[in-house]
């Protein structure tokens, strides 16, 4: 599990730090990892360290100093370090230390991308977490040149010109190989867009005490997938794994129907009751004969997905709240919400459903999808997950949003949301949390968009999340019975107390 802290909180942390350590030795201690990763980078690249050309473009403020304490270390290292004066005045102690290592300075007008072709490495200290979002055009340019070069950059804590705590990324900013950060991670660098621009990420301890800190955001790893997947006992039988019941398509959209039944079944439901369109059933009895379609016992329910208009939206979805059961309300569905919902309803828009949730635009939502999120949690009562680029589920009163696993935008599609919505319902139906069950469905249809990149068809595509899920379980049997899966690829790690409730309050309350 990866944690981030606004900037708020992480100057909070700092200011912590500081009056133990003072703020020399923390950005002492920012630039010695930030140096030996860079060093890392020139030596996997160019074979050796001694004699690489160094370009570091260097801010106004401490993100400056760190690069150029940085650049000071590679100077000793018998690298040619230059630096250029990108923006405003350089930190002045961190510049004498350059130059005393036999580094220079040259200032930003003097500074030409053609300058740049002989450069090995650029280290990206122009702004850090005190830094508003977009570049001067100039200076953008040259970075724009560096990355047409392919020159590897480092990016000095995050990638210079996105939005710190929402993850936006104007036209311009850095897109970075590696970005060396310190102390914890910030929302940037796990929310798309930004997340994508800081290429390989580094955490540097620099002894920042978060323990007592409530995240803003809780990202999921694979491991953490693994380790929480309700994987059946020994014993377990249709209903200890889950009966979904379904409820979703239309005349008109019959597809929306058969793919999230197919999400219910690949995602590992014990049974699928379909009650939903009869032209969706139509196929359903054909592709997926083990779904029945009478009424009997169910234990999560999912309803929306492809019902268009329906006079009856309101009586089923209140009836259904009135039930009590888990129940996940997709696409047309959330036209029909009453005016509170228990945090074990699941609501599953996209941003333009998000958007109209709470009567904002849908660049609104886009600008800042951690805040919105969390908002129509709190407004509706329900827990919420927010569909695209980064998956993000908030519970009503919850503080930290959780991440889910990110994947490739090949999911980006007709009917992926639909799948994710069967896959949500089938986690439900076997007893997890709803805010977990919402992150293990979404990580797990990203991570099998990973393992089998291309244009796959939705159901397609859930039955290679049958195929992920498979793998927690071959890891399971491993440790239960110790033989080796042949499939085994999923390193599955014990949850630790800190992953599942620990310091970080995963499930603080505001
Ligand atoms: N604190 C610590 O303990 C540690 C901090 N560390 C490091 O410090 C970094 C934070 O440093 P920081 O606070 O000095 O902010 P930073 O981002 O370098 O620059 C702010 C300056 O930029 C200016 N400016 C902003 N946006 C602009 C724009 N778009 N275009 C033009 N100018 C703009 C802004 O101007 P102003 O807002 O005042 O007008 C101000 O002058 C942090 O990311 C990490 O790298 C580490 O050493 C570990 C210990
Ligand atoms: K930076």
């Amino acid at each position: 599990m990866r944690y981030a802290f606004t900037v708020a909180q992480t100057r909070a942390l700092e200011e912590a730090a500081f009056a133990v350590v003072g703020g020399a030795a923390l950005m002492q201690r920012a630039a010695h990892g930030l140096s030996v990763r860079a060093a890392d980078l020139l030596a996997a690249d160019r074979g050796a360290v001694y004699g690489a050309r160094v370009v570091v473009l260097v801010g106004p403020g401490n993100n400056g100093g760190d690069a150029l304490y940085a650049g000071q270390r590679l100077a000793r290292r018998g690298c040619a370090v230059t630096a250029v004066q990108a923006l405003g005045r350089p930190h002045a102690a961190g510049l004498a230390a350059l130059l005393a290592a036999g580094g220079r300075l040259i200032g930003g007008d003097r500074f030409h991308d053609q300058d740049l072709a002989a450069a090995d490495l650029v280290i990206d200290g122009v702004l850090g977490i005190g830094g508003r979002p977009g570049l001067p055009d100039d200076l953008a340019a040259l970075i724009a040149g560096a990355e047409a070069r392919r020159i590897p950059i480092v990016a000095v804590d995050l990638p210079s010109g996105v939005d710190t705590d929402t993850g936006q990324a104007p036209e311009g900013s850095v897109r970075a190989t590696r970005t060396v950060t310190f102390g914890t991670f910030k929302p940037c660098h796990l929310i798309e867009p930004a997340a994508s621009r800081c290429g390989q990420l580094d955490l540097v301890d620099i002894g920042l005490d978060e323990s007592r800190t409530v995240p803003a955001l809780a990202a999921w790893e694979p491991e953490d997938v693994a380790a929480h997947w309700p994987v059946p006992g020994p014993t377990s039988d249709k209903y200890a794994r889950g009966v979904v019941g379904v409820d979703t398509g239309s005349q008109v959209y019959p597809g929306a129907g058969v793919l999230s039944t197919c999400g219910a079944v690949h995602g590992g439901a014990g049974m699928v009751r379909f009650l939903g369109a009869p032209r969706s059933a139509e196929i359903i009895v054909r592709d997926l004969p083990n779904v029945v379609f009478g009424e009997g016992r169910v234990q999560s329910w999912l309803v929306g997905s492809g019902w268009g208009d329906r006079a009856d939206g309101d009586d089923v979805i209140a009836g259904l709240v009135a039930e009590g059961l888990p129940l996940v309300i997709d696409a047309d569905g959330l036209r029909y919400l009453p005016a509170a919902l228990p945090g074990n309803v699941l609501l599953t828009p996209h941003a333009g459903e998000l958007a109209r949730l709470l009567g904002i635009e849908r660049a609104e939502v886009s600008a800042d999808p951690a805040t919105a999120v969390r908002r129509a949690a709190d407004d509706t009562g329900a827990t919420v997950l927010l569909k695209g680029a980064t998956q993000l589920v908030a519970a009503a009163g919850v503080e930290t949003v959780e991440v889910a696993v990110p994947g490739p935008a090949w999911t980006g599609q007709a009917g992926s949301g639909d799948v994710l919505g069967g896959l949500c319902a089938a986690v439900l139906a076997a007893g997890v949390g709803t805010r977990t069950a919402a992150v293990l469905a979404a990580s797990v249809q990203a991570m099998a968009a990973a393992r089998f990149p291309g244009p796959i068809p939705p159901q397609q595509l859930a039955r290679h999340c049958a195929s992920v899920i498979g793998e927690f379980s071959a890891a399971l049997l491993h440790d239960l019975l110790g033989f080796v899966g042949s499939a085994r690829s999923v390193d599955r790690a014990k949850p630790t107390r800190s992953s599942r409730s620990g310091p970080h309050g995963r499930d603080g309350r505001r």
